[in-house]
């Protein structure tokens, strides 16, 4: 009698608990704190010593750009899901050179918030520091999974070369699915902030005179100084009559291409626009390959 008793409340407990399943996970794993982790972020932007401006906003941007725009729209693979530049194979490829550092301060983060996967941590940094630094606000939606092992990296050579023009830039963002627009939008946004380090990608030097904050700037000095050919053992890249600010040659496609040059002349005069756009290439370009769509 007294087994059976046992018995059925040992039953009735588990049967509770499979009914119950939902509330029970909930219970057991709570929400993460957005807002919390976000403001985590934000606190650590300032870096002392980071490039000069102390300010690390610029390459977390890039690592968020360059954890996105491996995406191939055809066969959907590479893109935000999966992290898998935390693996040698992705970290290893020439275009990532430098974003080891970026991946490296946002650890205690992760250490601090361990439920939030380095795909999303990736994609919110990039939102906060591009918020922090004056740019538009981009609403974020989680959801990215790790992937487990290197297999899943997509293959080096994804990422646009900056050496060359404006047919290979197209080939590379159409094969993430973005257009025109969100190209001219993306580029003098992520130019418009941070720098070139010759020990990194070759180049050297800022596009703008305040690349800690974000601002419609780029095109203005695209449109408004006369470029030259730099003379240094570096890498083709021109500057400005002071000599401080560069531009790559894949910029100055930006200038030269009559279509790309329509677009980055209204962003030149509507700042308005250009950060309305930009919001939303962003978000789109950092949700490529997002399972969840
Ligand atoms: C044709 C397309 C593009 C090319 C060829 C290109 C190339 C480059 C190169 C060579 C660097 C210098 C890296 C270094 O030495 O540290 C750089 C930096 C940067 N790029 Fe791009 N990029 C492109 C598009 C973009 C886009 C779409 C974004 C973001 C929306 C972006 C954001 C950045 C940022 C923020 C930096 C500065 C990183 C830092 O200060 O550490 N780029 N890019």
């Amino acid at each position: 009698m007294r087994n059976l008793l046992l018995g059925t409340l040992a039953f009735g407990t588990a049967g509770y608990y499979y009914y119950n399943k939902e509330q029970f996970t909930q219970l057991a794993k709570p929400k993460l704190d957005y807002q919390a982790v976000k403001s985590d972020i934000a606190d650590i932007l300032e870096q002392q010593g980071w490039d000069g401006y102390n300010h690390i906003g610029p390459v977390l941007v890039r690592l968020g750009w360059h954890a996105s725009g491996t995406y191939n729209k055809a066969d959907k693979t590479g893109g935000s899901d999966g992290a898998t530049m935390r693996f040698n194979k992705e970290q290893n490829d020439p275009a990532n050179a430098g974003l080891h550092h970026a991946q490296k301060f946002l650890e205690p983060i992760k250490a601090k918030h361990p439920g939030i996967s380095y795909a999303d941590l990736w994609v919110l940094a990039s939102y906060v520091a591009i918020e922090e630094m004056g740019g538009p606000k981009i609403d974020f939606t989680p959801g990215r999974k790790d992937a487990p092992s290197e297999a899943s990296c997509p293959p080096n050579g994804r990422l646009p070369d900056a050496s060359k023009g404006s047919s290979h830039i197209r080939d590379v963002f159409y094969r993430m699915g973005l257009n025109d627009r969100e190209i001219v939008a993306l580029i003098g946004g992520g130019h418009g902030i941070g720098k070139c380090h010759s020990d990194r990608s070759g180049y050297e030097g800022p596009w703008t005179n305040a690349p800690t904050t974000f601002t419609n700037l780029y095109f203005k000095e695209l449109f408004d100084k006369t470029w030259t050919q730099k003379k240094w053992n570096g890498p083709l890249q021109y500057e400005d009559n002071t000599k401080k600010l560069m531009m790559l040659p894949a910029d100055l496609e930006i200038r030269n291409d009559p279509e790309f040059k329509r677009i980055a002349l209204e962003y030149k005069e509507n700042k308005e626009a250009f950060f309305k756009d930009f919001a939303s290439a962003f978000k789109k370009l950092t949700e490529l390959g997002f399972k969840q769509f």
